[in-house]
């Protein structure tokens, strides 16, 4: 794949450049509509899950015409999309600067199909630690499983960061409804104040600790974890506690064992699972612990289903493949540097954030699979907060700014909180319907203008303010529609965004799957922490550096 060209020397690329520059900037999604009745049909598809209603994505607020999506979908081709997409599913081992495969999809594989790797089935240690995880699961929810005091265990706290603690954090919020009663608390980071603040809340006798680091090497979680290991023995005053009451998740039983850490209550992965696609592994064990291994499994039901969809599915027809493309038109031709997630599910709240891992550690990268350096636009910067608070925060800058924002909304169509009646929840989805159609439709002046004259605004004070009144629309958005936020809806939606992420990673030719540059804060970091073990002055670094450092001292 690394045989690609540049992605702006591609035929196809600059065919669609052409056509940008010819035409991009008159597309008007308004008048598309008004031209085309079949235009919703066209640019949406639903897809049929087997017990939890249909997905609708909705694809039609964009800027695209019959002939750009042809383009498009040319350059899908052109890009050898499907070919990658099936190197990814045979292991293939396509993370080529860490010579690794990149198998998520095998932890949720649910066929009975085998996975191979290096010639080798993964699917029977798979489910090994499937079932590890079950039967761990249905001890501690049944009572069965006892801290050091002969108590049951009410709390679980998931010492984590990045991967280890994004996804479980994200899927436990998201899954609440599910909840089978334990309390669930996420330490990541290495400020003190993290743990201390959840150290507060629990008790020893009753909170089981999962250590959840895919290498174990990891300065905050493995500084956490011995902080909360050393917190339950001075409480319990019993060295032997830590078998009752810490679980490890991770590819290393080496540190594992060195942690002090029964293997028996080690939960393995493979290097194959990267960092960023792990809740689906051992990982998700503090999913499995807060809603019951039964719904974990339809978490994963829901994430092959997508898979299957992203295999099978011709390009036209292929959700991941039409949302990367969509990004791709507008990051690499309208020069868009961000995007929105914009759920409107109160319990999506920590979307953005897990898929600001998951979308800007996989493509931020400024280097090819061929080792070259882009001369165009990858991974944008992903944000986003549910609605409506987004709406009474920054969506003026994505009405009125002059920055182009695609955005995508997210919603339920049915909640599981129909409180007063359901009003709330039609209130909510009110909203999230209008605020599509404002973004696209917006307010011309003539329309603004009328507004101000029935408001019996006239004259110079008119003139004045209808500048600030009008909305230019046009603003490109993506609906996404589940029936309920179930294990299984949202097991799906994931594995949508992670292959939107994988098809933009196979156009820009760049390595989706390292994360090298995470690691030379890390080692400043560990070159600076020496530093600060006494208050002498250090004149070592650039001015700003030395400067701040002593300015830290001199308040010791
Ligand atoms: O699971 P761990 O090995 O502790 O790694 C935790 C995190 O570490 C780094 O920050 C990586 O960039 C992340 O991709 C990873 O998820």
């Amino acid at each position: 794949m690394s045989a690609l060209p540049l992605l702006t020397s591609d035929p196809v690329y600059q065919q669609i450049k052409e056509y940008h520059s010819k035409h991009g900037a008159d597309i008007n999604i308004k008048q598309l509509f008004e031209k085309d009745s079949c235009r919703f049909a066209k640019y949406s598809l639903r897809l049929q899950t087997p017990n939890d209603g249909d997905i609708l994505l909705d694809y039609s607020k964009n800027r695209i015409t019959e002939e750009v999506w042809g383009l498009l979908l040319k350059l899908a081709e052109s890009r050898k999309v499907l070919e990658a997409r099936d190197a990814m599913f045979a292991g293939e081992k396509i993370n080529i600067t860490e010579d690794r495969a990149v198998l998520h999809t095998a932890l949720r594989n649910r066929s009975n199909n085998p996975i191979l790797f290096e010639g080798k089935d993964v699917m029977p240690e798979v489910r090994a630690v499937l079932d590890h995880m079950k039967d761990f699961t249905n001890q501690v929810l049944s009572g069965q499983w006892k801290g050091c005091t002969g108590k049951k265990i009410t709390d679980v706290v998931n010492i984590g960061i990045g991967g280890s603690d994004l996804g479980p954090l994200m899927v436990t919020e998201a899954l609440k409804p599910y909840c089978k009663g334990l309390n669930t608390y996420f330490v990541s980071n290495i400020d003190g104040t993290h743990l201390a603040e959840v150290l507060k809340k629990v008790s020893y006798e009753t909170t089981l600790f999962i250590v959840a680091s895919k290498t174990f090497t990891t300065q905050e979680t493995i500084t956490n974890a011995t902080s909360a290991k050393r917190w339950l023995i001075e409480h319990s005053q019993n060295e032997n506690a830590v078998a009752k009451h810490f679980v490890a998740l991770s590819t290393n039983a080496e540190k594992v064992s060195a942690f002090g850490i029964d293997l028996q209550n080690m939960f393995g992965f493979w290097d194959w699972v990267g960092g960023r696609y792990s809740l689906w592994s051992a990982i998700g064990l503090s999913i499995s612990l807060s809603i019951g291994f039964d719904n974990f499994e339809q978490l994963l039901e829901g994430a092959f289903f997508m898979d299957e969809h992203f295999k099978t599915a011709p390009l036209a027809k292929n959700t991941p493949v039409i949302l990367a493309l969509l990004g791709i038109w507008y990051s690499n031709f309208y020069n868009a540097e961000t995007h929105a997630l914009l759920p409107y599910d109160q319990y999506l709240h920590r979307f953005a954030a897990y898929f600001q891992q998951g979308d800007m550690e996989s493509n931020g990268k400024f280097v090819t699979k061929g080792s070259q350096e882009v001369d165009f636009s990858t991974g944008p910067i992903v944000w986003g907060e549910p609605g409506t608070n987004g709406q009474h925060a920054f969506y003026q800058l994505i009405h009125q700014g002059t920055r182009l924002i695609p955005c995508d909304f997210i919603a339920p169509a049915v909640s599981h909180n129909p409180i007063a009646g359901g009003a709330h929840h039609k209130i909510l989805l009110a909203n999230f319907l209008a605020q599509t159609e404002a973004l696209m439709a917006g307010k011309s002046p003539e329309q603004a203008k009328a507004e101000l004259e029935k408001a019996g605004v006239t004259g110079a004070k008119l003139d004045k303010l209808l500048p600030h009144k009008v909305f230019k629309g046009n603003r490109p958005t993506n609906s996404i529609v589940v029936k309920r936020v179930t294990p299984f809806t949202l097991g799906a939606l994931i594995a949508l965004y992670e292959h939107k992420i994988f098809t933009q990673g196979i156009i820009w030719n760049i390595n989706s799957f390292d994360q090298w540059g995470v690691e030379l804060g890390k080692q400043l970091a560990k070159a600076i922490e020496p530093e600060l073990v006494n208050t002498d002055p250090v004149s070592s670094h650039d001015g700003s550096t030395n400067g701040l450092i002593n300015f830290i001292k001199s308040n010791w």
